[in-house]
């Protein structure tokens, strides 16, 4: 039988988590696990696709695996959507905030396989938040909150769990994620032996 594995994508805002999620699912079919929030949408975001947008109250009825406060609002995600997307495929992503992956490591072990994405240049980042259409107030906000400024650095609990990859260039990043998917596919072939 395959292993059943998740790519647990992580690191600051802007860092392109999305980015590397909407990749291995355009690029693998890899499904992404969607979590639940009681951010308010940004434009261009569907909910049921990018994210279950919530209100406080519907938000606190889910059964969550873990569930964080990031820059003021809720985030949490569900064993039934985990259960859900592993119906669909044995290797599957989810986009976490640094708490949840190291949740998500110490919970499932060996198959959460972690991602955690950087971006060297500050400057850059923040153009990069600019270009996606993200408010200056809200910019301003969230690179100021404390979980931006946590991670930041690979926290000290996925060191030696996380495949680190600096987001500078795209066409690095993208072969670096195709070098990923090929080990834990071939990883199958092998233990199935
Ligand atoms: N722990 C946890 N973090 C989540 C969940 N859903 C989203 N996040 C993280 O919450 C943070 C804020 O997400 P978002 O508002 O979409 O901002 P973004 O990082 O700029 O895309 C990001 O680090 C996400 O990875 C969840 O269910 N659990
Ligand atoms: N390597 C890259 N070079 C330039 N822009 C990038 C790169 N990776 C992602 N982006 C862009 O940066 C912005 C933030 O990426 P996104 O995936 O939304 O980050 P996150 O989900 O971590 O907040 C998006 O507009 C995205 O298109």
């Amino acid at each position: 039988m395959t292993t059943k594995r998740i790519f647990v994508i992580t690191g600051p805002t802007g860092s392109g988590k999305t980015t590397v999620s909407h990749y291995l699912r355009s690029q693998y079919q890899i499904p992404q696990v969607i979590t639940h929030t009681t951010r308010a949408p940004r434009e261009g975001e569907v909910g049921g696709r990018d994210y279950y947008f919530e209100t406080p109250a519907s938000f606190v009825t889910k059964h969550y695996l873990e569930h964080v406060t990031y820059s003021g609002n809720q985030y949490g995600s569900s064993r039934e959507g985990l259960a859900a997307a592993w119906e669909r495929s044995p290797l599957i992503s989810i986009v976490l905030d640094t708490a949840g992956a190291i949740t998500y490591a110490r919970e499932l072990g060996e198959q959460a396989v972690v991602i955690y994405l950087e971006v060297a240049d500050q400057e850059a980042l923040i153009q990069r938040l600019t270009k996606r259409g993200d408010l200056p107030s809200r910019i301003k906000k969230r690179v100021a909150s404390d979980e931006y400024l946590r991670d930041q650095a690979l926290p000290v609990g996925l060191v030696g769990h996380a495949h680190v990859i600096v987001n500078d260039d795209w066409q690095a990043t993208r072969r670096q994620l195709d070098e990923l998917v090929t080990e834990y596919c071939q990883h199958d072939v092998v233990t199935k032996d």
